[in-house]
């Protein structure tokens, strides 16, 4: 959250950042993350949801024999372009140990540290590598939830207010509930 003097520069958007954490000190990997966003060059942390605990989803469901996620979201403000952002997510990722190595690894497997762009301002992008909004955003609890905390009033693009998708999540039934401890 370092002071910004180019307020009056270039475009600086918004960026909607997911954080989540299951394996190792959670806590302690999304706070280095959260610093590590901010130390992003032409970007500053504008704010950071509270960490919520939620139950592993996996492509089985909700599995609370997984370790238990915490969860949040950080707004970004910057000036990098949505594919350099993205490999500076990854790169975070691989230095707070995410361990892509394993062509084994189960997809939505357990992980140190996951850090998913969400949206960027009002931007829509359908390419191999990167697809925004984040396609499976409007689904997920524990991204909703945090998101909702900082912006009440936000939309998702494509699916409309974060609050009316937060509501219909939760009417569907304990099955989409990954607000547990
Ligand atoms: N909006 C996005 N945010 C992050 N990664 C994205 C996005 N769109 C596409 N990707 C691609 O997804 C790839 C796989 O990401 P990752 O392994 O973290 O998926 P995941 O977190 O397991 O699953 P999910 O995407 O459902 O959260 C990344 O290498 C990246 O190229
Ligand atoms: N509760 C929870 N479950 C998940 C999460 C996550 O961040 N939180 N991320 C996943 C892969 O993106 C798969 N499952």
């Amino acid at each position: 959250m370092s002071p910004d003097n180019h307020e009056t520069h270039a475009h600086r958007a918004t960026a909607v950042i997911a954080l989540g954490s299951n394996l190792g000190d959670r806590e302690a990997t999304l706070q280095r993350a959260v610093a590590a966003l901010d130390a992003l060059p032409e970007s500053s942390v504008l704010a950071v949801s509270s960490w919520h605990g939620t139950v592993a989803l996996t492509l089985d469901g909700l599995d609370p024999a997984k370790p238990a996620y915490l969860n949040g979201v950080a707004l970004l403000g910057t000036r990098l372009d949505p594919y350099t952002l993205l490999d500076e997510l990854l790169r975070i990722e691989v230095e707070n140990g995410r361990d892509r190595t394993d062509p084994q690894a189960e997809r939505w497997g357990d992980r140190t540290l996951d850090l998913d762009l969400i949206a960027l301002d009002q931007l829509e992008i359908d390419s191999e590598v990167l697809q925004l909004p984040h396609p499976r955003a409007h689904e997920r609890d524990f991204v909703l939830a945090p998101w909702f905390e900082l912006q009440p009033d936000a939309e998702l693009i494509g699916h409309g207010p974060i609050a009316a998708l937060l509501e219909r999540l939760r009417a569907t039934g304990p099955e989409s509930d990954a607000g547990a401890p």
